[in-house]
């Protein structure tokens, strides 16, 4: 497509001289018979024909062209998504963490919103310039110093164009941090997950008073460069105005001393206001096209960050059954842009088939461990073995397939009942028997059961007809995605937390039952859970101080007792 539409931009780009000179000999011929005896207006008349099929033409050409700028610019925009979209699944979790990173990211997603229209700008650009191409051969054919004087004039107002677009770029890129925030603040003031706590905290004035400084920040900023730019560009059209006038001046010379016919006349005055109507087109648009030039430059760049958790060249496939376990030595990690240590010497096994807690109080580094174990990052020192090989040596796809993770910040998808199940495996997305059994499992099926729409109730309140479920409902949801893959290890990471004691009992008796002969690792602040695991690791400030049985860590009067004792004491 873009092929043809630029060839009938090139085609387009000719009219404009075709016209004029078929105008110049209409005009010459009529002078002509107007001075004749005998008045022929045969040749008069196809000129007149020809012209008039010309403007149908150019006319019929600039509507196939916007037709196709547009058609291009929807398949630019959801092309460019789809590229956007396919790369950031290729990164890594931290870089999503790192705000540099998030810029970038911005920045590129910016482009395919606001860049649509580049491509076709480009090309109107290139015909615009194809056309004065044209015009000026005419001209040429006249006098060659015109031109010159005409380019010469132009030159200024070019370069204080890309010298404005240079500091247009570097102020906005300058503000990404700060656009950033402007879009937080306009999502917490306007968004129905916000809504209510704007409300009972009655937030709105703060919200709108940061939102304000922000943005009058930025039109302050804003408005000092379109100034300057404006004043300079007004200018800068001087010159060139003045440039075209000059040559106009001489054309009419010319044309008072009879040594241009009027007809040539015409041509020459018509060529030249389009000229000049051209150049102020080129000139404008060379402002939106450099600029959106500028801002690809950060669209590449995105696609050039490559992700650091890689797989090895030949990577192992994941054991059909675990044999000796996932074995942490001396693992330690810290996050990006972060001082402290997650995570630090940690060393223990997770045997198969055994059921693991991780205890520990808050920012203990317990959601930390289980991203290694499911390679969402790579520790910062030490390694993981499974069977005895750096997790890292296995296929990154393989692994994943093979560890089920349900995280405590899981997502509510604003889709159907059984899609938000099926997530847990998409690729058995249409496996309704698969997706009901793991409702089942995680108690999930009575819920469903409740439903109007049943499995294909639209879940949430974003689209029409959702149904909102409550924190403990989709938390079960949420639960049978754990359930829709054959994972060798299962973990859970506070997964029963909304649930009610009764719902968090009868889930752990099938959790236990179902899991029977793979491995889990639970995560909970809840004793009545952690219990139920056949060893407990106790978590503080990142490093591993105690691991054992329920039993044996209550025996042992340590850290675990203790944390027991005191939510034990709550109850009492
Ligand atoms: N994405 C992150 N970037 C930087 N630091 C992080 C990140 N996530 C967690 N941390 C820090 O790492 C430490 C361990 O966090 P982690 O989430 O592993 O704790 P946790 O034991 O799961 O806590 P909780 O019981 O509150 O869920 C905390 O001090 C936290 O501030």
């Amino acid at each position: 497509m873009t092929a043809v539409n630029a060839l009938l931009r090139i085609a387009r780009s000719a009219m404009p001289l075709g016209l004029l000179y078929v105008g110049k000999l209409i005009i010459d011929r009529v002078v002509l018979i107007s001075h004749a005896p005998v008045k022929d207006l045969t040749l008069l008349w196809e000129l007149v024909g020809l012209e008039f099929a010309l403007a149908i033409l150019t006319d019929a050409l600039s509507r196939a062209i916007t037709l196709m700028d547009s058609l291009l610019g929807d398949l630019f925009s959801n092309h460019t998504s789809v590229k956007i979209m396919a790369h950031a699944a290729t990164l890594d979790l931290d870089q999503f963490e790192d705000s540099v990173f998030y810029d970038k990211l911005e920045r590129a997603r910016q482009q395919t919103i606001g860049r649509t229209i580049l491509l076709s700008q480009v090309m109107s650009q290139v015909q615009d310039l194809i056309t004065m191409g044209f015009l000026a051969v005419g001209l040429m054919a006249f006098n060659p110093w015109l031109i010159i004087l005409l380019l010469i004039a132009i030159i200024p107002a070019f370069l204080g164009e890309s010298y404005f677009n240079d500091r247009s770029y570097a102020l906005t890129r300058g503000q990404t941090p700060e656009r950033r925030e402007l879009d937080y603040i306009r999502y917490l003031g306007a968004s129905d997950e916000t809504a209510k706590e704007v409300k009972i905290f009655d937030l709105s004035g703060f919200i709108i008073s940061r939102f304000k400084e922000l943005s009058d920040k930025f039109y302050g900023d804003n408005k000092r460069l379109a100034i300057k730019r404006s004043l300079w560009g007004t200018f800068f059209a001087m010159l060139g105005s003045l440039g075209y006038y000059g040559a106009y001046v001489v054309i009419i010379y010319r044309a008072v001393n009879g040594s241009v016919t009027i007809g040539e006349l015409a041509f020459l005055a018509g060529s030249f206001r389009q000229l000049r109507a051209l150049l102020e087109g080129i000139l404008t648009r060379f402002t939106a096209v450099s600029q959106g030039a500028i801002y690809l430059r950060d669209f590449f760049e995105f696609f050039e960050i490559e992700p650091k958790i890689k797989m090895a060249a030949n990577a192992l496939s994941f054991p059909k059954v675990i044999q000796h376990g996932f074995t942490f030595e001396d693992v330690g990690f810290k996050y990006i842009n972060s001082e402290r240590w997650a995570n630090r010497h940690l060393n223990f096994t997770l045997y198969p088939g055994e059921k693991l807690a991780l205890a520990g109080e808050n920012g203990a580094g317990k959601t930390t461990l289980v991203k290694l174990l499911s390679r969402l990052y790579d520790p910062t020192e030490g390694r993981i073995l499974l069977d005895g090989i750096d997790l890292r040596e296995y296929d990154l796809a393989d692994l994943r397939m093979n560890v089920g993770i349900i995280f405590q910040d899981y997502l509510r998808y604003q889709m159907s009942f059984a899609q938000n199940i099926a997530v847990g495996k998409i690729s058995e997305a249409d496996n309704r028997p698969l997706i009901e059994n793991s409702a089942r499992q995680s108690l999930a099926d009575v819920l469903a059961a409740k439903l109007p729409g049943a499995y294909d109730q639209q879940l949430g309140k974003r689209f029409a007809d959702g149904v909102e479920l409550s924190g403990g409902e989709w938390q079960k949801v949420a639960l049978a995605r754990a359930y829709m893959r054959d994972a060798q290890l299962l973990i859970l990471d506070e997964p029963t937390s909304a649930l009610d004691a009764r719902a968090e009992f009868n889930v752990f008796e099938r959790f236990a039952e179902l899991t029977k002969g793979r491995s889990a690792v639970l995560i909970s602040h809840r004793f009545s859970t952690v219990r139920m695991a056949d060893r407990i690791l106790v978590l503080e400030k990142g490093e591993l101080i105690e691991i054992g049985s329920h039993e044996e860590l209550l025996q042992k009067g340590g850290r675990y007792a203790e944390l027991f004792d005191l939510q034990a004491a709550g109850y009492r």
